[in-house]
């Protein structure tokens, strides 16, 4: 990575402005997946190891600019307490008088955390008087929020333009790893792309066109190019007017060689439940009141064959809809295949994926997790992430 780091810069007695992404699922008051907060540790324990006085500043929901009181942070204040073993100063707002006040008290190594950044309706618009106001609590600017790289808030985009800015540890990780995917692959290089969000994936489908061998399809957005196909996909999941495209993507992949991997059974069902009829058809012999919910048997084999022959993985969205036991099968068999695969370098791009390894109990098995879903779909889309371009370059 071009730009700075941690390491780069001395923060001894200083006050850090760190931007992390504690975006993290919530049940009653409680964070019920503390991924995203290990995964900040790194950097938040290197800085009060360096004497930083450390301020953290995260989003958590999509709060829309006004104070939702479900989306306070105090619950994520108390796990990261418990997390490093310190007690973490909570303030209920994310800047002004009471703020600067409660960083006043601060000593080298301590840590305190904004209230959500997304109450105000500055942060998502990136409005410079909020950049500005951020960036008057501190004298050196962080960002670890690689999960909301994509986004040109106020605290991940507008605060770097007013502070030396430079990434953290699990910043420079996932821009190191993903990178290093894409840019210098290990062959064969194969990408499951699977998932309901076909229009948010069919810019990533079409720039790892250029840089794969092998391309799998599942999960929803496969019913698409089934249908591109010319065959009877029932309710199944379709994005009508992706079906032309769809199909120039399968010509592409032709043309440059890439293999390209699509369902050969699906298993429908009579309804979207999970004590719904089901059986497993061929992909061709959909039934016209039936849906797909899951890839069926022979595609799961075809696709462990596929990855246990790989040496570099990339799966973003899940085979089937995991969350319904009945549906599972496709996705924990792809997720043991990667479990399975020795010598194959395993990346899972966030969001379902991630969830569902996780539910499979196989998520140690795996090189790496990515803690951010969009962020690094944007990043194999080959765009830039406008809150890793404004830190400063080497
Ligand atoms: N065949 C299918 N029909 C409908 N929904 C599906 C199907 N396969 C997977 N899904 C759903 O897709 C969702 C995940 O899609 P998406 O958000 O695109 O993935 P990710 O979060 O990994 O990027 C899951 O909730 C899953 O239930
Ligand atoms: O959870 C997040 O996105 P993700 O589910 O795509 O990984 C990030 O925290 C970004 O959140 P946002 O999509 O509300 O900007």
């Amino acid at each position: 990575m071009n730009k700075k780091t941690v390491r780069d810069i001395d923060v001894k007695g200083k006050r850090v402005f760190c931007r992390v992404d504690f975006n993290v699922p919530m049940q009653n008051g409680v964070v019920t997946d503390d991924t995203r907060i290990r995964a900040a540790l790194p950097t938040i324990q290197y800085l009060m190891e360096q004497g930083a006085k450390v301020i953290l500043a995260s989003h958590l929901g999509r709060p829309k600019g006004k104070v939702v009181e479900e989306m306070r942070l105090n619950a994520v204040a108390e796990r990261l307490s418990e997390l490093l073993g310190k007690r973490v100063v909570k303030t209920d707002e994310a800047y002004g008088d009471a703020v600067k006040a409660a960083i006043a008290q601060m000593n080298e190594g301590d840590v305190l955390l904004l209230e959500n950044v997304r109450f105000y309706p500055g942060e998502e618009k990136n409005d410079p008087e909020l950049a500005k106001a951020f960036a008057e609590l501190a004298d050196v600017y962080v960002n670890d929020a690689f999960g909301a790289a994509h986004r040109a808030h106020a605290s991940t985009e507008g605060i770097a333009h007013h502070l030396p800015a430079v990434a953290g540890f699990l910043m420079e990780k996932e821009i190191e790893v993903l990178g290093k995917a894409l840019s210098n692959p290990d062959r064969p290089f194969t990408a499951i792309i699977g998932g309901a969000k076909v229009k948010d994936k069919i810019g990533v489908i079409e720039n790892l066109l250029d840089k794969v061998d092998n391309l799998i399809i599942g999960g929803g957005l496969a019913y698409t190019f089934v249908k591109a196909l010319g065959h009877e996909i029932g309710k199944s999941l379709l994005e009508e007017d992706k079906i032309e495209l769809a199909k120039s993507f399968m010509e592409k992949a032709k043309e440059k060689g890439v293999n390209f991997y699509m369902p050969v059974d699906a298993v429908v069902a009579d309804d979207f439940s999970n004590d719904a009829n089901k059986k497993v058809v061929n992909i061709d012999e959909i039934p016209s009141d039936w849906e797909g919910l899951d890839i069926g048997p022979k595609t799961s084999e075809l696709y462990r064959d596929v990855i246990l022959k790989s040496k570099l993985v990339i799966w973003n969205g899940p085979m089937g809809v995991f969350e319904m036991d009945a549906f599972a099968e496709g996705t924990k068999a792809v997720a043991q295949a990667l479990a399975d695969a020795e010598g194959t370098y395993t990346v899972i791009g966030g969001g379902d994926s991630a969830a569902a390894v996780e539910k499979f109990g196989l998520a140690d098995k795996m090189d790496h997790i990515s803690t951010g879903g969009g962020a690094s779909l944007e990043f194999m889309e080959g765009k830039q992430l406008p809150g890793v371009v404004a830190l400063n370059d080497k």
